[in-house]
């Protein structure tokens, strides 16, 4: 797929629409310079004027902030003492010297934890993304926030983004569904909570699921750095999910009733215009009324599929009510005291909002403006819905829509976001009713049909329903299993069932482990359900001569889930200059000899067979770093199996030196061009030297004739 071309968006239908952005042109390729985006709307800042999107003292600051560029923010993931870590260094003198780099005074460099954010895991800084970008200097602090995202250990995420995972309060045995999950930030942040206890394998699990197959791929790519055995991908309309089935401890079936749901749906995403200018061009109320049928449909099915007693929350990116309020209250009006909000506001200290709405208009595509269902004119009624509107003055009390949060971009500098967080107090009757709940009766003569179908259409079945390499289990006793056992010392409570690969036939490359609800979950509803990818990867085949018992090394990414089951026989611990020399050396061809490690390591080493180990680094003190790391025990030599990127990330938790990583963009490019023009001028130097040498050659060989023919005797 080709890249979007930096700094342009498409600009066409909705140009001429909207009068103010007439100045913009278009280029060649259809698209609109960022910068020529005139940043306003008329249509817009009537509608919420008229909607009192929020006081009218207020009004200006709103429009000034929502014009202007976002400032940068990031969250620090990972392990509790990896994150602990590397809050040290964002508050150390790493990152002080990286904002002070030589700048100029015209830039505000603050930087701050977030206050309602757990244990200073979030900060903003009032740089923009661009200012860091194509300012020399920052480029520090620019290295620092690439080489970080790309190890998994900060997430570049807006801060409203990070407010629905945390109000929905995910603990590790919960079951999470996360409906509209692309391209995933937040499913990061779920994922991040479920593993928050630091167990190796949580008892809960998360299914991300999305509609867009395509973006699914963005949604594996993102899950990928968080390392867990707990995840899987899906590929379904949310507003008709199927329902998934687990089996119980006593082997019946059940249907799966989630603990927790997120439900960050599509919509028309106005909170994110300081992000996504080309929005202020498209703008129209025509988007929200669109929008609300879908919205109010997968908020539905969510709230059908949450265990009663569990937590959803409701979420989007845009500022209008009709894709929030207009969404709750219809629901809440639709299910008869089924679902109630919560107010979370006191677990979010320094969050300024403002309450939901609890009374609003409904605007037209035209933006003609109704108070109630009666007033709209017949030609708008297919579009304009009565469950579009407002409860009236005498419900207000009983659904409680104040409890809802919507930011507003002025109220700490962020874009704008709504928040409603729901709680189920009984069940919820399905609307379609393909989504009946079935009992462990209906569920078993279900499969027994399916089983009596005749082989061809079983298979069309599974054509139909996978596009993607099947998901296939280890049995007990799967050949490559007890070599593995044996090398690695795995303890016999680990359960080989739960390994996976991506094929049925052939050589095994890559293993992957899930956990073993993740396991009972892919195997229960693979039939009707579309996974697009589960599992962490494990081992990997390694041809290498020294892995002739073994023929798989120990894969970084699926480390952590199964380092306690991991014997001594192939564990290292490694002092932390041991560690900076094997991280400061990580290519194959540097690896640093035995001979040059400390006594403690080569001690280890002396018995330990060539191949594929586990590096363990321990700080002192109860909260001390600990890192436990793929490594390959050569013949002569040790070193770390791992992308240079995390070897860059824990030197910098080590207090290593990163300087040689720490490329100068800016200085790079002037050196590149200096060099080019010194060699061009080179070039022409030899030339003109040539063509000098040529002519000075020639002149000479003329002198040296005329002397020769001067020498000449003279003919008579
Ligand atoms: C606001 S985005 C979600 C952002 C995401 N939660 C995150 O934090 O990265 C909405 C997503 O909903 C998906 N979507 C749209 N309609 C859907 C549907 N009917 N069912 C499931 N997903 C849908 C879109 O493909 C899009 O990825």
């Amino acid at each position: 797929m080709g890249k979007r071309k930096a700094g342009f968006r498409k600009g066409r239908a909705s140009r001429a629409k909207v009068s103010k952005v007439e100045e913009a042109q278009p280029g060649e390729d259809n698209r609109i310079p960022y910068q020529d985006i005139v940043k306003g709307n008329e249509k817009f800042e009537q509608y919420y004027k008229t909607v009192g999107i929020c006081k009218e003292s207020e009004w200006d600051e709103f429009m000034q902030s929502i014009k202007s560029d976002l400032p940068t923010t990031f969250r620090i993931t990972g392990s509790k003492s990896v994150a602990k870590k590397m809050v040290e260094v964002v508050k150390g003198q790493f990152l002080k010297d990286c904002l002070n780099n030589g700048h100029t005074n015209e830039f505000d460099t603050t930087i701050y934890p977030l206050p309602w954010y757990p244990d200073n895991l979030a900060w903003q800084m009032n740089l923009t993304k661009k200012e860091i970008r194509r300012e020399e200097a920052f480029y520090k602090l620019h290295n620092f926030l690439i080489m970080e995202t790309e190890n998994g250990t900060i997430s570049r995420q807006e801060t409203v983004s990070m407010l629905p995972p945390l109000v929905l309060d995910v603990k590790p045995h919960h079951t999470v569904l996360d409906m509209c999950a692309a391209p995933g930030s937040k499913t990061a942040q779920l994922l991040e909570m479920l593993h928050g206890e630091d167990d190796a394998i949580p008892s809960g699990y998360v299914i991300a699921n999305d509609v867009d197959n395509k973006r699914c791929y963005m949604l594996v790519h993102q899950a990928k750095r968080l390392n867990s055995p707990c995840l899987a991908v899906i590929n379904h309309d949310s507003a008709i999910l199927p329902n998934l089935t687990c089996s119980m401890p006593n082997g019946s079936m059940e249907q799966v009733q989630f603990d927790r749901i997120l439900c960050d749906v599509p919509c028309s995403g106005d909170g994110t215009l300081r992000k996504n200018p080309d929005i202020w061009m498209k703008w129209t109320q025509a988007n929200a009324i669109n929008l609300h049928g879908v919205q109010s449909r997968i908020f539905r099915r969510g709230c059908e599929l949450l265990k009663v007693g569990g937590r959803l929350v409701y979420s989007t990116c845009s500022l209008n009510p009709l894709e929030n309020e207009a969404v709750i209250h219809r629901l809440l009006s639709e299910t008869d005291g089924a679902m109630r909000l919560v107010d979370v506001t006191s677990t979010l200290p320094g969050l300024n909002y403002s309450p939901g709405m609890e009374s609003w208009v409904v605007g037209s595509r035209n933006l003609e403006f109704y108070k109630t269902w009666e007033e709209v004119d017949e030609n708008w009624r297919t579009t304009i819905r009565p469950q579009m509107f407002p409860p009236k003055p005498e419900d207000r009390a009983k659904y409680e829509l104040n409890k809802c949060i919507r930011i507003l971009p002025h109220q700490q500098n962020t874009g704008a976001f709504f928040v409603a967080v729901l709680e189920k107090l009984k069940p919820i009757s399905p609307k379609e009713k393909s989504f009946k709940i079935m009992n462990a009766e209906e569920e078993r003569l279900k499969k027994e049909k399916e089983d009596r179908l005749p082989e061809n259409q079983r298979k069309r079945r599974r054509r139909d329903g996978y596009r993607e390499d099947p998901f296939v289990f280890f049995k007990e006793d799967e050949d490559v299993w007890p070599d593995i056992k044996s090398f690695y010392e795995l303890s016999d409570d680990f359960d080989c069932k739960n390994l996976l690969v991506r094929c049925t036939v052939g050589k095994k490359k890559n293993i992957y482990l899930t956990s073993s609800a993740m396991r009972d979950l892919v195997i229960q509803n693979q039939g009707t359900i579309k996974f697009i990818n589960t599992g962490v990867k494990l081992f990997v085949r390694s041809d290498n001569r020294n892995m002739k018992k073994c023929p798989f090394r120990i894969a970084n990414d699926g480390l952590e889930s199964i380092f306690n089951s991991i014997g001594p026989g192939r564990r290292v611990t490694i002092p932390k200059d041991d560690l900076i020399t094997l991280l400061m050396n990580d290519t194959p061809d540097q690896a640093p000899l035995i001979e040059s490690l400390s006594e403690v390591v080569q001690a280890q080493l002396k018995d330990l067979a060539a191949g594929s180990c586990v590096l363990i680094y321990k700080e002192e003190g109860e909260d001390g770093l600990v890192l436990h790391l793929s490594g390959w025990r050569g013949t002569t030599t040790l070193r770390v199996y791992m992308a240079h990127c995390n070897s860059v990330h824990l030197l910098r938790l080590l207090g290593g030196d990163v300087s040689k990583f720490d490329i100068n963009k800016f200085q790079k490019a002037k050196d590149e061009v200096a060099k080019k023009l010194a060699e061009e001028e080179k070039a022409s130097d030899e030339a003109e030297t040539g063509e000098e040498e040529k002519a000075s050659d020639e002149v000479e060989t003329k002198t040296e004739e005329n002397v020769e023919n001067k020498d000449q005797p003279q003919a008579n």
